[in-house]
C-alpha cells in the first residue's frame, strides 16, 4: 500500500522545542520509526514561553518538505497535544547539569508526568504506546501510568535503549567489529548509575560466525568492570564534555525504541526496555524496570529463563531497590 492510501496516525512529542526533539522530529517525520509508508500528523507540545521557538521548529519541518508529514500541530495545551494519539514520546522535562544524579530531577519533573498521564487518560487512544524519555525516566513512567488508569500499564515504557546502544558500541569497539555486528546486550533496572549493563548473553558476529562477547573480547575483567562503568557513567561523561546532556544519541534511541515496539524485533534479537515489572528475575513488582524484551504484533514480552551470573545479582537487587525508593519519593512529591 503506498503512503497515499494509508490513514495518517497522530504522534505527540513533548518538549518539542528542546534539544532531543530537534533531532527526533526529523527522524520520525522522515519515516524511520513508523514505516516509510505511514503518513503522520505530528503534535508538538511545549510550554507557553517556548511557543516562538516551537514556531521556528515548525517552519523548519515544513521546509524539509517531507512526503509523509501531513500536518504539524504545535501547542501548549495538553488537551490538543494528546488528542487521539497512537504514540507519545514524553521528552519534555528538565535535563540534569554537571554533578547531578538523574533522580535529583525528580521533584522538578515528576508532576509533569502526573498532568500528562491524566491528559493521556482522557484524550489519547486507549492503545497509545507511551515512551518516557524525560528523567528520571523509569519513575516518571510509573507516575504517568498511575494517572492514566484507562490505558493498560504495559503501554507505558521508559527509555533504556540509549544505554543499550552505548553498550553495543562499547563491545563493538573492543571487539573491533562494526556496531551492527553486536546484539542482545542487556540493561537491567533503572536508567541511572545503578543500571546493570550485562554482556553475558550478547552476540558478536566476527568473520561470519556468531560468538559470545566473552569469546570475542577475551577479557572478562574488562567486561565486568570498565564496560559496566563506562555505560553506567556515559550520560555524565557527555554532559562533562558538551555541557549539555545527550541529545542526538537520545533521539536516535527513542526512535529505535518506538520502531521496535511498533514494527517488532528481529528473530533471535532482544532489546532493552523499561517496562512494568511482573517480578521477573527477582525485580520488585510494579516498578518500571529495564529488561531484555522481544516484540511482535506491538506487544513486548520479557525474555525468560536467562541464566544470570552470580556476579550481577547484588547489582540487580540494588537497582530494584533504588526504583522502589524513587517511586516512594515521587508519590510523596505528588501528594505533598
Ligand atoms: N532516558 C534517557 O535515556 C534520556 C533522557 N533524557 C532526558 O530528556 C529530557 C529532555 O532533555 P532535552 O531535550 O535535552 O532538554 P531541553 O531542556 O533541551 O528540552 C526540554 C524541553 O521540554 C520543555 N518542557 C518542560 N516542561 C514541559 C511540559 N510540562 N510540557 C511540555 N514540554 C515541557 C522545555 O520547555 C524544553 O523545551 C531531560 O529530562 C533529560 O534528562 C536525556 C537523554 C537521555
Ligand atoms: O545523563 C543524562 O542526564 C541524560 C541521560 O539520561 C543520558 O544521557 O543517558
Amino acid at each position: 500500500m503506498s503512503h497515499l492510501e494509508k490513514q495518517p496516525i497522530r504522534v505527540v512529542v513533548t518538549g518539542a522545542a528542546g534539544q532531543i526533539a530537534y533531532s527526533l522530529l526529523y527522524i520520525i517525520a522522515k519515516g524511520d520509526v513508523f514505516g516509510r509508508d505511514q503518513p503522520l500528523i505530528l503534535h508538538l507540545l511545549d510550554i507557553p514561553p517556548m511557543m516562538e521557538v516551537l514556531e521556528g521548529v515548525v517552519m523548519e519541518m515544513a521546509d524539509c518538505a517531507l512526503p509523509l508529514l501531513h500536518e504539524v500541530v504545535p501547542t501548549a495545551d495538553p488537551v490538543v497535544a494528546f488528542h487521539d494519539v497512537s504514540a507519545a514520546f514524553l521528552v519534555g522535562a528538565m535535563p540534569r547539569k554537571q554533578g547531578m544524579e538523574r533522580k535529583d530531577l525528580l521533584s522538578a519533573n515528576v508532576k509533569i508526568f502526573k498532568v500528562q498521564g491524566e491528559a493521556l487518560d482522557k484524550h489519547a487512544r486507549k492503545d497509545v504506546k507511551v515512551l518516557v524519555v524525560g528523567n528520571p525516566a523509569n519513575t516518571n513512567a510509573i507516575v504517568c501510568s498511575k494517572y492514566a488508569p484507562s490505558i493498560p500499564p504495559e503501554n507505558f515504557t521508559a527509555m533504556t535503549r540509549l544505554d543499550h546502544n552505548r553498550a553495543r558500541a562499547q563491545i563493538a569497539a573492543r571487539a573491533n567489529v562494526p556496531v551492527a555486528c553486536v546484539s542482545n546486550v542487556i540493561i537491567w533496572g533503572n536508567h541511572s548509575s545503578t543500571q546493570v549493563p550485562d554482556a553475558s548473553h550478547a552476540k558478536v558476529k566476527i568473520n561470519g560466525n556468531v560468538v559470545s562477547a566473552s569469546e570475542a573480547i577475551k577479557d572478562e575483567a574488562w567486561l565486568k568492570k570498565q564496560f559496566i562503568e563506562t555505560v553506567q557513567k556515559r550520560g555524565a561523561a557527555v554532559i562533562q564534555a558538551r555541557k549539555m546532556s545527550s541529545a542526538m544519541s537520545a533521539a536516535t534511541a527513542a526512535a529505535d525504541h518506538m520502531r521496535s515496539w511498533f514494527l517488532g524485533t528481529d528473530p533471535d534479537e532482544f532489546v532493552s526496555m523499561g517496562v512494568v515489572s511482573d517480578g521477573s528475575y527477582g525485580s520488585p513488582k510494579g516498578v518500571v524496570f529495564s529488561f531484555p524484551v522481544t516484540i511482535s504484533n506491538g506487544k513486548w514480552k520479557i525474555v525468560q529463563d536467562l541464566k544470570i551470573d552470580e556476579f550481577y545479582l547484588d547489582m540487580l537487587t540494588a537497582t530494584g531497590k533504588e526504583l522502589e525508593e524513587e517511586r516512594a519519593e515521587a508519590m510523596a512529591v505528588i501528594e505533598a
